[in-house]
């Protein structure tokens, strides 16, 4: 049975310094810090209770979450993952509360990287409250390291439901619903998020934003740009422990009925139309 999964609900990092990671979520990035204690944080980017959080430990163990829509699916996904041999474990009672989500389950993907499958993930009564006016409309989607995207690509296709947008070069964008894409598979001998998108209101704040970042010194590693393949106008930076961050603007939704999956080449102007090059290792080409 194919694994039904919504949207993509959050992330959650590990640091050694959870107090410097907050202030870069904070006062660079933009979010809401909520549910602050001495070793986490989260932090809310959208109508959801927290899409993100920081806490101790090591930063190449990072967690991906996903929506399913109701327990039923929930139990089908274990049943499914269990058969196919991957071992899952349940969220425990304050793993739950510190994700704000009522059930999940957590597995490894091919490549081995920890991702959670997670039900009613909670909506605040107020949209969040963003710590700087970066014009964030939300979390939207990631890069994950696949140590083998054609295998990775399978298991996000066949065994879940997404389907591919786009392929630059190896490298699939796939998509969960409408929207261009959710998940970005980046060819690295390593697993885990590569980076962590948020949507913004307006190419004005992505351009703010390249200036703010430039003044506080954040490494920028991709653009202003803007992607060919979901048509976005975006800003790439460094956080703490050499995570990426992307803000972005314009992804265009996709017509399930009439969209065909395209094949670009692997390289720099099918990241860029603007003529922009990451410097970022895996997209170098
Ligand atoms: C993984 C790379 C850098 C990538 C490529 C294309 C898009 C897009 O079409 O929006 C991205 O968001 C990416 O992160
Ligand atoms: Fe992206």
């Amino acid at each position: 049975m194919t694994i039904n999964i919504i949207d993509i609900a959050y992330t959650r990092l590990k640091t050694p310094d959870v107090a410097a990671a907050t202030d870069f979520a904070t006062r660079i990035l933009g979010l809401e810090p909520v549910d602050r204690a001495v070793d986490r944080l989260s932090f809310r980017s959208d109508s959801r209770m927290s899409t993100m959080s920081y806490e101790i430990g090591d930063p190449s163990e990072t967690i991906v979450g996903f929506e399913l829509a109701n327990g039923e699916d929930l139990l089908n996904a274990a049943k499914t993952l269990e058969a196919l041999g991957y071992e899952v474990c349940y969220g425990s009672h304050e793993e739950r509360e510190q994700r704000h989500v009522s059930e999940f389950i957590a597995f490894r993907d091919p490549s081995g990287g920890r991702i959670e499958f997670a039900v009613s993930p909670q909506i605040g009564g107020n949209g969040a409250q963003l710590s700087r006016d970066a014009g964030i409309t939300g979390f939207s989607h990631v890069g994950l390291f696949s140590r083998d995207p054609d295998r990775d690509e399978h298991f996000w296709t066949q065994i879940c439901n997404a389907r591919v947008s786009d392929r630059v070069g190896e490298l699939p964008l796939l998509r969960l619903s409408q929207i261009h894409h959710s998940i970005a598979l980046v060819p690295a001998d390593r697993c885990g998020i590569q980076h962590i998108n948020h949507q913004v209101q307006s190419i004005d704040d992505v351009q703010r934003s390249y200036a703010l970042l430039s003044q506080h010194k954040v490494p920028i590693v991709f653009g202003p740009g803007r992607h060919p393949t979901s048509g976005a106008r975006f800003v790439y930076f460094e956080g703490p422990d050499g995570m990426v961050f992307e803000y972005s603007v314009g992804v265009r939704e996709v017509d399930e009925e009439t969209y065909r999956e395209r094949q670009f080449g692997f390289e720099p102007k099918s990241f860029c139309m603007w003529g922009a090059t990451p410097k970022i290792k895996e997209l170098s080409t």
